[in-house]
């Protein structure tokens, strides 16, 4: 289905949902986006091909569903400033942390919102979201929802609002740890001594191949894991630096303090 959306915020998150979406073919007349500076709306609109403004107003009132994609920092002031132009319009926010129930409060209370939390590989088509829906939101404004996340990739819904920190720790932040990892190991490539060019394609080729084939074969990825180190081979000493650095126990700590903070945002925020 195709209704108008209006993209409250142009930035990283907001321009790959709307590049996913493009690609999808989604009519690039029934795409807006607003964004605070002048200059930053037309970088977008050369860059998306798509209308945009400062006019967060007339975005809304045009739209048949409103995406907030600005900062969560920024959100009460954003929602405040479009209340008089909400009536009858699906709001989708993407922020971290910011519950439903705030931003319905900050627009005027009577609004169907849609928590999203997505992340930006849905600007090629292979993005993750997790979804949750206030009670004011129809069977319908979740189906439009799904689909525009779904047009972006795969898409979770949770019916415990609750969940949405421990979704922004897995997926929502989680390509910037796996940007990290092939980070490092190209960095490890080349000291080794290839060109970076080669460990970059290496690096690259190698997370897409483990990806897929974990996503391809119905066996647990401990076991996957286990099929690539032969006993006294490359990899166990490999696999056995990791541990003794703690890495599962890091990657525990980190992701925890990942949804501490998006804990953080919405009691700081949205009091
Ligand atoms: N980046 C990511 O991977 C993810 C981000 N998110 C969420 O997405 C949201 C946006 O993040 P991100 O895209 O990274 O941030 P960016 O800083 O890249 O973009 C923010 C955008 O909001 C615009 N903006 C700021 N104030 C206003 C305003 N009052 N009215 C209209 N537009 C405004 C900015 O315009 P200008 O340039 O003119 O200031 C800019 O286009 C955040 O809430 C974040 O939590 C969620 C999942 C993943
Ligand atoms: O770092 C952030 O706050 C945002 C939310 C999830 C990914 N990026």
């Amino acid at each position: 289905m195709i209704k108008n959306i209006a993209f409250i915020g142009a930035g990283n998150m907001a321009g790959a949902i709307i590049k996913g979406l493009l690609e999808q073919n989604y009519p690039a007349a029934s795409i807006q986006a607003t964004t605070r500076t002048t200059a930053s709306a037309e970088r977008a609109a050369a860059e998306l091909g798509i209308h945009t403004s400062t006019d967060n107003r007339a975005a809304a009132e045009w739209a048949d569903v409103i995406v907030l994609a600005v900062k969560p920092q920024m959100l009460q002031a954003t929602c405040e400033g479009l209340a008089d132009s909400i009536n009858t319009q699906l709001i989708v926010s993407v922020a971290a942390g910011i519950d439903t129930a705030s931003i319905a409060r900050w627009l005027g209370n009577e609004v169907a919102v849609v928590r999203s939390m997505p992340n930006t590989p849905s600007q090629v088509g292979v993005g993750a979201s997790g979804l949750y829906a206030n009670t004011r939101a129809s069977a319908a404004d979740k189906a439009f929802a799904e689909q525009i996340a779904t047009a972006t990739g795969l898409c979770v819904w949770v019916q415990d609002e609750a969940q949405m920190h421990a979704i922004t720790a897995v997926s929502g932040s989680g390509p910037a740890y796996y940007f990290l990892f092939m980070e490092a190991m190209i960095r490890a490539g080349v000291k080794l001594g290839l060109t970076p060019d080669t460990a970059r394609q290496l690096t690259l080729q190698t997370a897409l191949g483990a990806a897929t084939l974990a996503g391809q074969v119905d066996v647990p990825v401990d076991e996957l894991k286990r099929r690539v180190m032969s006993p006294g081979g490359t990899t166990e000493r490999a696999i056995s630096a990791f541990e003794a650095g703690n890495l599962p126990q890091l990657v525990e700590q980190a992701m925890t303090d990942c949804a501490a903070r998006s804990q953080t945002l919405a009691d700081e925020l949205a009091k």
